[in-house]
């Protein structure tokens, strides 16, 4: 989920060290960043680029499975940056997210509501991957009967 839906789209990056990106493919030109420079690192396009993910705009979790994840290119995933600044908070939100889902689908069934948008579309406003309107769903608990 985070590789196709990142909630932070880029990563910014301020320059302390004057360096030469080298152009790799014909097409490309050599980019020079200056000291000082801020530059943006496209998480989203990593994410859904083919050259990093066959089929990218599916949502196919085995790719992380122990088998698959040896071969994700390294810095091709990047939910929560990389390097000394990275997200402090990833593994309790991860860990977060995880109680979360369990604790709601063990008791209740995912139900659509009149403010359900079906299909979903992104926001236009603001700055990160978030619905338009919301994310709005109901809650039918589940009886579990105890034999
Ligand atoms: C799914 C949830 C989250 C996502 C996707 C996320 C993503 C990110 C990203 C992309 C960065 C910037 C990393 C970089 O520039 O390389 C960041 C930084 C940070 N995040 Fe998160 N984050 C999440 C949850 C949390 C939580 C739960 C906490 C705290 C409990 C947290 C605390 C921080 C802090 C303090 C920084 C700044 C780290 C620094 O500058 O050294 N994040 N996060």
């Amino acid at each position: 989920m985070l590789r196709k839906w990142p909630p932070v789209i880029v990563k910014d990056r301020q320059c302390t060290k004057p360096y030469t990106l080298q152009a790799v493919k014909k097409e490309e030109r050599d980019i020079e960043i200056k000291l000082d420079d801020t530059i943006w690192i496209p998480t989203f396009a990593i994410h859904r680029s083919p050259e990093n993910y066959t089929n990218p705009d599916k949502f196919d979790p085995e790719r992380f499975s122990e088998e698959n994840k040896g071969s994700i290119k390294p810095y091709t995933y990047l939910p929560f940056g990389v390097g000394p600044r990275n997200c402090i908070g990833s593994r309790f939100a991860l860990l977060e997210a995880k109680v979360l889902l369990f604790k709601i689908l063990l008791n209740f069934e995912l139900i659509p509501t009149p403010k359900t948008r079906i299909p979903m579309q992104l926001a236009k406003d603001g700055f990160n991957h978030t619905a338009q309107g919301g994310f709005w769903f109901g809650f039918k608990k589940i009886n579990h009967k105890l034999k």
